[in-house]
C-alpha cells in the first residue's frame, strides 16, 4: 500500500486537489481519509461549548483512533471511519466502511504534526495558498456549505485559526517532498501526483 498525506491549511484547497487527483481512478484503486472525520467525540457538551473549541489545535483531533485506523488498513483490516458535522461541531452516529486500497490519500490541516503519522506516509505533500486566499475561500465555504456567518468565520480566524496555523500547521511545510503552489487550479502537480500513483497501480 502506498499512503500519500496532503497537509495545508484550511482553505488551500487539500479536499479540491484530492479530488481531482482521484477522479480519474477506479474506486477500488484508491481510497481517502480526512482528518476531519477525526475530530473529538464532544457529544458530553452542548452545541454552546462545542462551538467555543479550538478546532484548530492539534488535541481537538483523536489521533490515537487514526494512527490505528491507517495501521489497520495497512494490514489489509477495513476500518469505520467516523463522520462529521460541521453544523453540529461533533462526530455523528455513523461511520463508512473503508476497505483498504493500493493507494491511501490521507489528507488535513495537523496531519503532519504528528511523527507517528508521518513516518505512516510514503509521500508527502504541502498544499500551499496564500492566507487572504485561504480566507476568502474559507469564507466563501464555510457560510455556503458549513452553516457559518460571516462573524463566526472571521472570529475564528482571529482568534485560534491564525494563531494555530502559525504555531503548528505552517512550519510541517519542512517535512514535505512536494510543495503544490495553489493559488490558481495547478493542474500540473495533479498530473505529477496522479503519474506517481500510477507507477504504483500500473
Ligand atoms: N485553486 C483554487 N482556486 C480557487 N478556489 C479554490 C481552489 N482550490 C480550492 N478552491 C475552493 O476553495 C474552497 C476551499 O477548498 P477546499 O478544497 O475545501 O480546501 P481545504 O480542504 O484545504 O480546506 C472550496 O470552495 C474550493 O472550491
Ligand atoms: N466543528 C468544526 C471543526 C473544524 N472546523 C474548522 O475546519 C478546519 C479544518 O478543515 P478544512 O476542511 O478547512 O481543512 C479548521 O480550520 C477548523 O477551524 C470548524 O470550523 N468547525
Amino acid at each position: 500500500m502506498l499512503i500519500i498525506g496532503i497537509a495545508g491549511g484550511t482553505g488551500c484547497g487539500k479536499t479540491t486537489v484530492v479530488n481531482q487527483i482521484i477522479n480519474e481512478f477506479p474506486n477500488e484503486e484508491v481510497g481517502v481519509i480526512s482528518q476531519d472525520s477525526y475530530y473529538n467525540d464532544l457529544s458530553h457538551l452542548t452545541y454552546e461549548e462545542r462551538s467555543q473549541i479550538n478546532f484548530d489545535h492539534p488535541r481537538a483531533i483523536d489521533f490515537d483512533l487514526l494512527v490505528s485506523h491507517l495501521k489497520s488498513l495497512k494490514e489489509g483490516l477495513p476500518i469505520h471511519q467516523p463522520v462529521y458535522s460541521f453544523v453540529k461541531h461533533n462526530r455523528t452516529e455513523d461511520t463508512i466502511l473503508s476497505h483498504p486500497r493500493k493507494v491511501m490519500i490521507v489528507e488535513g490541516i495537523l496531519i503532519m504534526t504528528q511523527p507517528e503519522i508521518r513516518e505512516l506516509f510514503d509521500i508527502k505533500i504541502f498544499v500551499h495558498a496564500d492566507s487572504d486566499e485561504r480566507l476568502i475561500r474559507r469564507l466563501k465555504r464555510d457560510i455556503n456549505e458549513r452553516g457559518r456567518d460571516l462573524e463566526e468565520v472571521l472570529n475564528r480566524y482571529q482568534h485560534t485559526l491564525k494563531p494555530m496555523h502559525d504555531q503548528f500547521i505552517e512550519p510541517t511545510k519542512e517535512f514535505a517532498d512536494i510543495i503544490i503552489p495553489n493559488n490558481k487550479y495547478n493542474t500540473v502537480a495533479v498530473d505529477i501526483v496522479r503519474t506517481i500513483i500510477n507507477d504504483k497501480i500500473g
